[in-house]
C-alpha cells in the first residue's frame, strides 16, 4: 500500500479534522488497537519482513559505502585552516540538498530523490502524492531497520575519578594564606586538582624553571627585576571539570592582592586603575559563570594586626556581554573593572568606543574555552584585540611611575596570555603558535616547554592504549597505522587526530544506545523516566541540534500528559507560546554566541539586565508528564535577561530537572550536581561530544551519558573508539522494558504496549494543541537542516540522505507526512490566524488603556482599594520598551 514503510494500524477512520478524530480516537478505542498490536507481534510473517529487512540493510550499507568519503584534513568552522573553504562548499552543497529535499516534500512531488541508496527508505520522497492530507498512524515496532549488531566489548567500568581534588595543599602552592583560608571555609575547596597543582606555581611565576634562573618577560624597562620571577605564557590543557577556571583566577588575584599589599609609594589601590585581567570566553552563560565566581573569590576578607580583616573592595570583577545593555556596561567600566569576563564581539566594541574603558595595566589577557572561540570564527576579532591591547601597553608604559599598584614586583612585567582548552586540537595549536609568548603547556600529568611535546606526550598515552587494548582483543599490531598517528592508507591524520585521545573524566560511565527513528521518543521518555525514578533528585541536559527541537521538546514534555484530547492551548500555554517569538535571533543558533557577531544585530528585541521582571514560568514549567520535575530550557535566541536566570535557576536548582538545550550549554558551564547527560541528537564533532558529556560527572563525582544514534549511524562508535571514547551498548528494549516495568506493568511481553500508549498520548497531544503542532512541525524541519552540518568527515555517518524522514516525524509525535510538514513549513495556518486574532484583541485593549480618562478629582476616594493603575496609564508590558537598550554587540 504504500513504498515509504509506513504502516497504518490504529483508528483508520478519518482523523483528518484533528478535534473530532482525537476524541474518537481517545475513547473506546484503545482496545482496538492494543489488539491489533498483539496480533502484530503474533503474525507469521517475521520471517518475510527480515528477509526485506536484510535487502533494505544491503542497500543501506551499500549507500553508505558509496558516500563515504576521505575525511578532508580540516573542519568547518575553522578559518584558520586553508582547507575550510573545501568544506564550506561541501556543507553548502548539502543545505541546499536538503532545501531541495524539503522543497520536493513541500510540493508533495513523490517523486523519488535522486538517491540510490537511502538507508531505510527516503521518506517523503517516496510517498504517494494521494496521501497528502491524511495523517499517519505507524507502529512503532515494525518496519524499523535492523540494529547492527555492534562488536564492542562491555564498554568501561566504574573507574576512579580522575579530575578530583588530590593531596596536594594550596599553601604548598604559594597561594596566599587569605585565600587558602576562604576556599577551604567559604567555598569548601580544600585541595587543588592536579591541574591547579601544575598550573598555579607556574602562573604565579614560581615554577621550576624560574628558580633555576631563567629569564622571561620582554619588556626591557624592567630587565633588573627579572631575577625575581620568570612569567610565561600559559596554555593550560584538562578534561572536563577538573577546575581549570581556578588554576587561572587564583594566581590571578593572588598576585593583584600582593601588589596593593606591597606597594609602598603612591595611592592606595583603586579602580581607577582600570582593568588588571580580561578573560575571554566564547558564551555569554560561560562569561557570567567566571563573573561570579571572581565574584565569590573577590568577596573574602584580607589583613591582620591593627587594621583587622577588609574587604577587597577595590577589587572589581566586572562583565561585558553581546545583549547585555551597553550603556550600563559603560557606566560600570566608567568607574573601574579590576578582573573582566566578556565574550569578544563586545570587549571590542567596548575597546574601539568606549573612551573610559581603562586597559592600560592590563596584565593577562586569558582565552577560555580558546578552541571554541576559534571555531566560532572570532579569530579576526581576537586579532584586532590584541593589537589594540599592544596600543594601549605603550600608554601605560608613560604612566607607569603614577601609581605603585600597576608598579608592584608583585605583578607579572608584560601581559600574559593565557589559553584554556579541554582539546589540543590544531587550531589552538596554531593560535598558541602565534599569540603565546615564552609559554609553558600544562595538562594535569606535567607541564611541558612546547606544544610538541605535549603533543607527543598525548600521542604516545594514546599508542600505549590501543597497544594494550589490541594485545586484550588479541589483534596486536592490526591497528600499528593508528599508533603513530596515521589512518588506515598510512597519511597523518587531520586535526583532532593523531594528538592523542580525548580525556573525559575517568568516573563517567557512557552509554550508546542505537535507536530506530520512530522509536526515538519513546525512547528518550522511558530514559528520562527511568533516570527520574533511579534517582529522585537527578539534574539532566538533554542536549538537541537546533532550537526549535529545544522549544519543541521543552513544551511537549512539560504539557504533553495532561492536555485532554481535543483541547485547546490553555491561556499560559498561548502566552508561552508568544514568548517562544519573542526571542533573539542568532546565526543559524549553532548553539554559542555566535550572536555575538554583527550578523544578529538587528533581530535583537530586547536584553538589558535591567529589563522587565521574568516570573517563573518564564524559566521553568512544571512537567506534566514526569509529575514533580521542572523543565528548564535553554538556546542561543532566548532574550539575554531570559538565559541568563534560566542558567542559574537550574544551576541553582536542587531537585529533579531536566534541561532542553543545544550546544550553548555544551562548553565550560559548571552547573552543579549534573547526574546525567543525554545527547539526543548526536553531536557535530568530537570536541562537542567530549564537552557536553562533560557537564556530568565534575570534580571527582560519578555521571551517566547516553548517546542517541540512528542505526544508520553506528560507524560512529568506532570514530568514537579510535579516539579512547567506549561507550557501553545499551538496548532500546532494555530501556523500554524497565520503563514499563517501573509503571506497573506485569507481563514482560508488554513493554511494547506501553511505549506505543506513551506514544499515542504525545501524538494526541501534538494533535489537539496549536502550539505543540506549530512546534513539532518547526522542529521536524529545523532538526533536518541542523542534520546538514555535520562536518565532511563525518559524512560518510550522518547524511541527510540516509534519514528516513516519515520515520523522523514520529520521533516529533507528528502524524502528518512529511510532505505535508514541509508544504506547510511550520506555519500552521491555524496558529497564524490564532496569534493575529490575539494581537488585535490586545491592542484594542491597549488603545482602551490608552485613553484619556477625565476623573473629577472626588472621583477617586484616598480610601479607595483596588486597581487604580487605569488612573496611571498603560502598565508596561513585559518585553516592551527594552528593545531600546543598544543591542549591538
Ligand atoms: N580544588 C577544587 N576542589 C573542589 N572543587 C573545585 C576545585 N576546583 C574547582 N572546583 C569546583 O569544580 C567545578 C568545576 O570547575 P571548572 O568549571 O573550573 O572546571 P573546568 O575544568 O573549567 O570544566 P570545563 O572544561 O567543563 O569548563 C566548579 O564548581 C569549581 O568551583
Amino acid at each position: 500500500m504504500d513504498d515509504d514503510g509506513l504502516i497504518f494500524n490504529f483508528a483508520t477512520t478519518n482523523i483528518a479534522a484533528p478535534k473530532a478524530s482525537v476524541a474518537a480516537a481517545g475513547k473506546g478505542k484503545s482496545q482496538r488497537w492494543r489488539d491489533r498490536v498483539k496480533s502484530r507481534q503474533a503474525a507469521k510473517h517475521e520471517d518475510a519482513k527480515k528477509e526485506q529487512h536484510d535487502t533494505q540493510n544491503q542497500k543501506n550499507t551499500a549507500a553508505a559505502a558509496s558516500f563515504k568519503e576521505k575525511p578532508t584534513p580540516q573542519r568547518q568552522h575553522i578559518k584558520f585552516d586553508s582547507g575550510g573553504a573545501q568544506e564550506n562548499e561541501t556543507q553548502k552543497q548539502q543545505q541546499e540538498e536538503v532545501e531541495r529535499l524539503l522543497g520536493e516534500m513541500g510540493k508533495g512531488s513523490g517523486g523519488k530523490t535522486s538517491t540510490t541508496g537511502t538507508g531505510a527508505g527516503t521518506g517523503t520522497a517516496s510517498l504517494p502524492s494521494a496521501q497528502a492530507g491524511k495523517q499517519i498512524i505507524s507502529s512503532l515496532f515494525t518496519k524499523n531497520p535492523e540494529i547492527p549488531k555492534l562488536a564492542r566489548d562491555g564498554g568501561q567500568e566504574l573507574r576512579v575519578s580522575s579530575n578530583a581534588a588530590g593531596d596536594a595543599s594550596f599553601a604548598g602552592l604559594g597561594l596566599d594564606p587569605d585565600i587558602v583560608g576562604f576556599l577551604s571555609s567559604k567555598m569548601e575547596i580544600s585541595n587543588p586538582t592536579a591541574i591547579q597543582t601544575n598550573a598555579i606555581p607556574v602562573l604565579l611565576g614560581n615554577d621550576q624553571a624560574a628558580q633555576d634562573g631563567e629569564t622571561g618577560g620582554d619588556d626591557d624597562a624592567f630587565n633588573f627585576e627579572s631575577s625575581m620571577k620568570v612569567e610565561h605564557d600559559v596554555f593550560i590543557q584538562a578534561a572536563t571539570g577538573s577546575g581549570k577556571t581556578l588554576s587561572y583566577l587564583l594566581p590571578i588575584v593572588h598576585r593583584i592582592l600582593r601588589a596593593t599589599q606591597t606597594a609602598t609609594s603612591g595611592g592606595p589601590a583603586s579602580r581607577e586603575l582600570g582593568t588588571f585581567a580580561v578573560i575571554l570566553t566564547p558564551t555569554r552563560e560561560l562569561a557570567q559563570q567566571v563573573y561570579e565566581t571572581t565574584q565569590t573569590l573577590v568577596n573574602m576578607t584580607v589583613g591582620q594586626g591593627a587594621g583587622g580583616k577588609k574587604r577587597l573592595h577595590w577589587m572589581v570583577p566586572g562583565i561585558v556581554i553581546g545583549g547585555d545593555s551597553k550603556q550600563s556596561e559603560k557606566a560600570r567600566l566608567r568607574k573601574g573593572v579590576t578582573i573582566l569576563a566578556c565574550t569578544p564581539g563586545r570587549l571590542l566594541d567596548h575597546l574601539e568606543n568606549t573612551q573610559a574603558f581603562c586597559v592600560d595595566n592590563l596584565r593577562w589577557l586569558v582565552l577560555d574555552e580558546a578552541d571554541r572561540l576559534l571555531e566560532l570564527g572570532f579569530e579576526d576579532t581576537l586579532r584586532k584585540i590584541l593589537a589594540l591591547f599592544e596600543e594601549r601597553a605603550g600608554q601605560r608604559r608613560r604612566v607607569l611611575g603614577h601609581s605603585s599598584v600597576a608598579t608592584s614586583l608583585e605583578l607579572p612585567r608584560r601581559r600574559i596570555n593565557v589559553l584554556c582548552s579541554a582539546t589540543l586540537r590544531d587550531n589552538v595549536r596554531r593560535l598558541a603558535d602565534e599569540a603565546l609568548v615564552n609559554p609553558k603547556f600544562v595538562s594535569a600529568t606535567s607541564v611541558y616547554d612546547n606544544a610538541e611535546q605535549a603533543a607527543e606526550a598525548a600521542r604516545s598515552r594514546k599508542r600505549d592504549r590501543l597497544m594494550a587494548e589490541d594485545i586484550e582483543d588479541g589483534r596486536v599490531g592490526k591497528r600499528a597505522h593508528a599508533y603513530d598517528g596515521e589512518d588506515e592508507d598510512g597519511e597523518a591524520q587531520d586535526g583532532d587526530e593523531g594528538q592523542g585521545d580525548f580525556a573525559v573524566p575517568s568516573q563517567l560511565v557512557q552509554k550508546a544506545v542505537i535507536v530506530p527513528a520512530k522509536l526515538r521518543l519513546v525512547t528518550l521518555v522511558a530514559l528520562l523516566k527511568n533516570t527520574l525514578r533511579q534517582q529522585p533528585t537527578s539534574k539532566i541536559i538533554v542536549f538537541l541540534s537546533c532550537k526549535d527541537a529545544v522549544d519543541f521538546m521543552y513544551f511537549m514534555l512539560s504539557h504533553g500528559a495532561t492536555q485532554a484530547d481535543g483541547e485547546q492551548a490553555g491561556e499560559g500555554e498561548a502566552e508561552f507560546a508568544d514568548d517562544l517569538f519573542n526571542t533573539e535571533e542568532d546565526a543559524g543558533d549553532k548553539g554559542d554566541d555566535a550572536g555575538d557577531s554583527k550578523k544578529s544585530r538587528s533581530h535583537r528585541p530586547s536584553g538589558g539586565r535591567g529589563g522587565p521582571q521574568l516570573t517563573a514560568t518564564d524559566i521553568h514549567l512544571q512537567s506534566n508528564v514526569f509529575p514533580g520535575v521542572k523543565m528548564f530550557r535553554l538556546h542561543g535566541s532566548m532574550q539575554q535577561k531570559q538565559r541568563t536566570e534560566t542558567f542559574l535557576a537550574f544551576s541553582r536548582e536542587q531537585h529533579a530537572s531536566v534541561l532542553f538545550t543545544t550546544d550553548v550549554a555544551a562548553r565550560g558551564l559548571d552547573l552543579p550536581n549534573v547526574t546525567s547527560i543525554v545527547q539526543y541528537d548526536a553531536p557535530t564533532d568530537l570536541a562537542s561530544y567530549l564537552h557536553r558529556v562533560g557537564r556530568t560527572a565534575r570534580l571527582g563525582r560519578v555521571g551517566h551519558a547516553h548517546l542517541f544514534l540512528l542505526p544508520s549511524e553506528a560507524a560512529y562508535l568506532t570514530v568514537l573508539s579510535e579516539r579512547g571514547l567506549r561507550p557501553q551498548d545499551e538496548s532500546v528494549e532494555a530501556i523500554l522494558r524497565l520503563a514499563a516495568k517501573s509503571e506497573g506493568t506485569r507481563r514482560a511481553a508488554e513493554w511494547q504496549l506501553r511505549a506505543a500508549e506513551w506514544q499515542l498520548v504525545l501524538e494526541r497531544f501534538v494533535l489537539s494543541n496549536i502550539t505543540a503542532m506549530r512546534l513539532a512541525k518547526q522542529a521536524f524541519l529545523s532538526s533536518i537542516r541542523a542534520y546538514a552540518t555535520h562536518g565532511a568527515s563525518e559524512k560518510r555517518i550522518f547524511h541527510v540522505r540516509f534519514l528516513h524522514f516519515g520515520h523522523l516525524a514520529k520521533a516529533f509525535a507528528l502524524r502528518e507526512t512529511p510532505a505535508q510538514v514541509a508544504e506547510g513549513k511550520g506555519n500552521n495556518q491555524k496558529a497564524v490566524e490564532v496569534k493575529r486574532e490575539k494581537r488585535v484583541r490586545r491592542e484594542r485593549e491597549e488603545k482602551e488603556r490608552k485613553k484619556p480618562r477625565f476623573v473629577k478629582g472626588n472621583e477617586i476616594s484616598e480610601f479607595a482599594v483596588g486597581d487604580v493603575s487605569a488612573y496611571y496609564g498603560p502598565r508596561v508590558r513585559r518585553g516592551a520598551g527594552a528593545g531600546s537598550d543598544d543591542d549591538s554587540d
